[in-house]
């Protein structure tokens, strides 16, 4: 039950909801203060009739000619509840900690406890202050052991990026929002649609041939993205319009800027993560034997 008290905080039963913390395309995270044992979690909110209007269920569907039953989207609520049914399953040091779900089913609100990770996002992109190597090598180093974790689980997350990766006070990494993750079964996913932040998707998702692709060499295209984000501050492939954006991730090569100089091993790594084909790419456990990581 939420209602707000003296000093205008919303009150959701044991947790004084605060400043918001973070907000993006799914809704907001607030600052928020459970009373009865003195911890600060984040919480995060979602509006299930915002979910099912970005998913356009409350739009017409065009009629279709030949009277065919329309297949409807797939309702966004299921989306969050398999999302919440994966986080429940995860406990890993570099995955963020779902704590509890406060879900009323008369209410419009959805909220998502979870630990709080108190440092926030690890970069904000673009950066003028990009990390050293030993700074990026530590904080890859989790997301090594985070993405590993993950795809035993045989979760593929498909949004890596600076801004799903939360700092802790130890200044450890933990991975965040599988707003848009895929459960597969098997060694690997085969997946057909795009989904994740355009500057990190893989150019083997890009093609208008594009069949089915495999799921974690998508996860370590978009480690790549970010580790050279970690290292210069932006993303590899930038472009206004999107479409630009996609001819130059499936064309262009890897240009590294001249300041700040890198080492060779690191601009080796990166080169390898960023390779456009997926066959070829670099594997997880050919990334942790590579001499930038283990050095
Ligand atoms: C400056 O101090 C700060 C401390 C913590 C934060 C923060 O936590 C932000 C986002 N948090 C999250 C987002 C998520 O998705 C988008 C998910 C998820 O759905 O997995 C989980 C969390 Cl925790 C921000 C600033």
């Amino acid at each position: 039950v939420s209602v707000s008290d003296a000093d205008g905080y919303t009150q959701l039963n044991q947790y004084k909801l605060k400043d918001e913390i973070g907000k993006g395309s799914y809704g907001i995270v607030k600052l928020a203060y459970n009373e009865q044992n003195d911890v600060h979690y984040a919480m995060k909110i979602l509006s299930k009739t915002k979910l099912m209007k970005k998913a356009g269920f409350f739009r017409r569907m065009p009629p279709n000619r030949d009277g065919r039953k329309n297949s409807r989207p797939p309702n966004p609520l299921e989306r969050v509840y398999r999302e919440i049914a994966i986080l429940k399953k995860l406990d890993h040091p570099n995955v963020v900690k779902l704590v509890e779900v406060l879900d009323d089913p008369d209410e419009d609100k959805l909220y998502l406890v979870f630990e709080l990770v108190e440092k926030g996002e690890v970069m904000t992109v673009p950066s003028a202050t990009p990390f050293t190597e030993e700074l990026s090598r530590s904080y890859f180093r989790d997301i090594i052991s985070g993405i590993e974790y993950l795809h035993y689980q045989k979760i593929i997350h498909r949004d890596i990026k600076p801004s799903n990766l939360l700092l802790g006070d130890d200044d450890h990494i933990k991975i965040a929002d599988f707003g848009v993750s895929n459960e597969f079964s098997g060694g690997d996913a085969f997946l057909t649609n795009t989904a994740g932040t355009p500057a990190f998707m893989a150019p083997e998702t890009l093609q208008d041939d594009a069949q089915n692709f495999q799921g974690k060499a998508l996860d370590i295209w978009a480690m790549g993205v970010t580790l050279y984000c970690f290292t210069f501050g932006k993303v590899p492939f930038e472009e206004e319009y999107v479409l630009g954006l996609h001819k130059k991730i499936l064309k262009d090569s890897v240009q590294f800027p001249e300041k700040p100089e890198v080492s060779e091993e690191l601009k080796d790594l990166i080169l390898q993560m960023l390779d456009k084909n997926p066959t070829t790419r670099i594997t997880l456990s050919e990334i942790k034997e590579h001499d930038w990581v283990t050095c």
